[in-house]
Parts: structure tokens; sequence; C-alpha cells
């Protein structure tokens, strides 16, 4: 791709882009350029209205009702107890999933530690979690945490950040039961193929759990084609679902009645209204579930959801490595020899939809660019982070951040941030 070199050329850019018309769905902070929408997403415009209904009509009037059905007699009922895999349903083809194998519940952790157990279950004679040491910590620390529940015959075994397709397949040994990865690292936003490697796993008899927290919504996914067996993933990052949304799972169908969720609440159960004594599996994807579904999350989830149709999701991905590249190409010309080095991988097709720069004062400076309005990361120990969501980010937000960038280095702004409080969320 050949860089923008004004601020007037990322402006055609952004008159031809064929999504520009999606940003105008989101609120989007006047004076704000956010590059964070892979930690937080932004407020979609049509979430108060519904959260507001939701509250004001279900919950104020509806009560205990609206868990049914919708009914046309009474005009009661909102079918909260169908919202789990109501919304997963919604989600599915953007994870390229076909009917019946995604529920939304829970937190990716949590989901993380079901899914991980059932593959286990699967896998009875083997002993081996494959990974990566530079794995989001949450997914590590639930293997961990898991392995010892099961009697510390298990083992975490991992890989570099980096490591090839040929250095998975040598760890894939007769010994591994699973292979668990996100599928774009938090921390640099390498990209992992996740054909190859989940062909790897079945070759060697493993199965694939996916962590997509930085993938669903940020790039064109094929769960069922690349052939994983279970995913995770975040709804607060790139679907826009809000803080402390519900997170969403995939279960292969063919994995669907062969192992049980270790969290054998009652919304998993075959007939939850039933209250029967013992547990009785349901035999599809709402296993999985555990509790009361969390109603005021999923809606708002939904909404962010509903924000994606009508997206290519081609020209989604076509986006997203265009202002990534565009950030490259103009931190690399206009910060040159100011100790900006590239953390994420340069070929575009390697990269999810962030770009990661080390500096030895990436703290410092990720803080004074946020005092220009820039909203960036800080990843200890040293990396800045920027997130980019095409449906509302614009080639000119790229050229603006960087301008601010530079004007953050050429001034002494970093330098004071540098002796404020450590420690805050960015
Ligand atoms: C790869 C990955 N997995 C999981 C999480 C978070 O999991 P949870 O929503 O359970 O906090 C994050 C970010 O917080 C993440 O980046
Ligand atoms: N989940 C987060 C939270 O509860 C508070 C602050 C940030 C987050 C994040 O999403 C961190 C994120 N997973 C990351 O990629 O760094």
């Amino acid at each position: 791709m050949t860089i923008p070199s004004s601020r007037e050329a990322c402006l055609a850019l952004d008159a031809a882009d064929p999504l520009a018309g999606f940003r105008a769905r989101f609120h989007l902070p006047a004076g704000q350029i956010y590059l964070d929408g892979n930690s937080l997403g932004v407020l979609p415009l049509a979430t108060p209205e519904r959260l507001a209904r939701v509250i004001r009509e279900e919950w104020g009037e509806g009560l205990i009702r609206s868990w049914n059905s919708p009914s046309p007699e009474s005009g009661l009922g909102a079918g909260w107890v169908d919202a789990p895999l109501r919304v997963g349903e919604r989600l599915a083809p953007l994870l390229g999933a076909a009917p019946g194998q995604v529920a939304v519940a829970d937190s990716t952790s949590v989901n993380l530690y079901k899914l991980l157990a059932m593959a286990l279950q699967l896998r009875p004679e083997r002993r081996v979690i494959v990974s990566e040491a530079d794995n989001f910590p949450t997914d590590l620390y639930i293997a961990q945490g898991l392995i010892a529940q099961l009697g510390g015959r298990h083992e975490l075994r991992l890989l570099p950040a980096g490591a090839s397709l040929a250095d998975y397949r040598a760890a894939l040994d007769d010994q591994a039961a699973v292979l668990m990865l996100s599928q774009v690292s938090y921390r640099s936003g390498a990209l992992h193929d996740m054909r190859a490697l989940s062909a790897a796993a079945h070759a060697a008899g493993a199965l694939t759990l996916w962590d997509l927290a930085h993938s669903a919504g940020a790039l064109p996914l094929a769960l069922d084609a690349d052939g994983a067996d279970f995913a995770v993933g975040c709804g607060y990052k790139y679907l826009n679902g809000g803080p402390g949304a519900p997170a969403f799972l995939y279960i292969a169908r063919r994995w669907q009645g062969q192992a049980t969720s270790p969290l054998s609440g009652w919304f998993g159960h075959a007939q939850p209204f039933a209250f029967e004594p013992d547990y009785r599996p349901a035999p599809d994807i709402a296993q999985a579930l555990c509790g009361t579904p969390p109603i005021l999350g999923l809606s708002a989830l939904e909404v962010g959801i509903e924000q994606f149709e009508g997206v290519d999701m081609a020209q989604l991905r076509a986006k997203s490595l265009a202002l990534s590249e565009l950030c490259i190409g103009l931190v690399e010309s206009r910060l040159a020899g100011q100790g900006f080095v590239l953390a994420s991988p340069r070929e575009a097709a390697r990269r999810g939809s962030q770009v990661c720069w080390q500096h030895p004062q990436a703290w410092p400076i990720c803080q004074a660019l946020i005092a220009r309005g820039v909203v960036g990361d800080f990843r200890a120990p040293d990396i800045l982070r920027f997130g980019f969501t095409p449906l509302y980010l614009r080639h000119v937000d790229v050229w603006d951040a960087v301008e601010q960038l530079a004007q953050v280095m050429a001034s002494d702004e970093w330098r004071q941030a540098r002796f404020q409080a450590r420690g805050k969320v960015t």
C-alpha cells in the first residue's frame, strides 16, 4: 500500500471509504481519537434507548413475565430466558459458525474454564495443554488453576511468542490434549493461522480452544471452515457490548453432548424449569450455560452486534489493515530515530487490528498522548498499543494521532508525564 503523504490524501481516502457511513452509528467523545476499542469498545448510539426500554418496559412493567416468550394476547414476555442463545445466534455469522454452536454467557475467563475442562474430558489419556507464554494472563491462570483442581497431573507447555507452525507441530506430541491460543495476541497484535494450527492439532490428535477476544468484530472469522473445536471471546471490545459485557463461547456441533461443563448450573440443565433434583445436561450448546443470564448486559451486547449488520467483513479487514499500514508508515517516516520499534508483525496478513510500538518511554508517552486526546494504551513493560476499529475510525484520525505523537516527542510533555503516578488502567 502507498502511504498517503498528506492529511488531504487521508481525507480523500475517507471520502471513498465504503464503511464510512457506519461511524455515524456510534457515540464518539468530542476532541478524542479513540485507539482503544480493542480494550473497551465505544457506545453505539442505539444502546441507551434500547437499555431504557428494557429497563422501563421489560423490567419495570413486565417484571417476572419478561422471562417468557412474547405473548400476542397479553403483549407481555420479552424472551429473556432465550437471550443467551438468541444473541449467540446473531453473533454466529460474525464468527463463521453455523447455527446452534454459539452462546453468550459469563466472562471470557469463566468460559475458558468451562471449555478447557470439556476439551480435557474429551482427551482423557492425554496430559498436555499447549499454549503460548505470551498468551493473555487470564488464559494461563485459568489453565493453571484447572490443572491444580484436576490433581496436578496435567502440564501447561508454553511456546515463546513468535513460535512457528513447525514449532507448534513439534510441541503437539501424543500427550497433547488441547492447543489453547489467542488468535490475536493482546500484546503484539500477531495473528495466528487458525486453519493451519487447527489442522496441526488435529493431526496430532489434539483439540483446539481459541480465544477470540481480539478477533471477533475485528476480522473475518471462519470457525467452522477452519476446524476450530472450541472458542471464547469478549463482548466489550470490538463488539461494543459495553463494560463487563457478557462473553461468548463456541462449541463445534460434533462435540456437543460429548463432554459436560464443570459448572453444572441449572441453565445448562436439559429442562431448567422442571426443577429436578438431579443434573441432566442439555444435549446442545445450552449445556455450556450456568446461571441466570445478565439481561441488561446481554441487551447492550445485542445492540453492539447489530451494528455489524450490513458490514462486509472483507471490507472491514481491508480497512483495518489500511489503517494499521498507515500508522506504521507514518510513525516510521515521521519519527525515525526516536526509539520506536515496531512490536507487531510487519507483514499485514500476520497482524490483527492493532499496532504496537516498543519504546523505553512508552508509559509517559502514552500518558502525554492521552492528555492530548489520543487514547491508546500501555502494556508493560514497554509497549505502546494502538487499536484500530474500522467501523468508526478514519484514515484522518490515524494521521492526526501520529501528528500528536510527533508533537509529544518534540515537546517535553512526555518527560512531565513520567513523574506522574503509575498503575492506572492505561
Ligand atoms: C485475550 C484475552 N482474553 C481474555 C480477556 C479478558 O477476559 P475477561 O473478560 O474474563 O476479563 C482479555 C482482556 O481482558 C484478553 O485480551
Ligand atoms: N478487560 C479489561 C478490564 O476489565 C479493564 C481494563 C482493560 C481490560 C482489557 O480488556 C485488557 C485487554 N484484554 C488487553 O488486551 O489488554
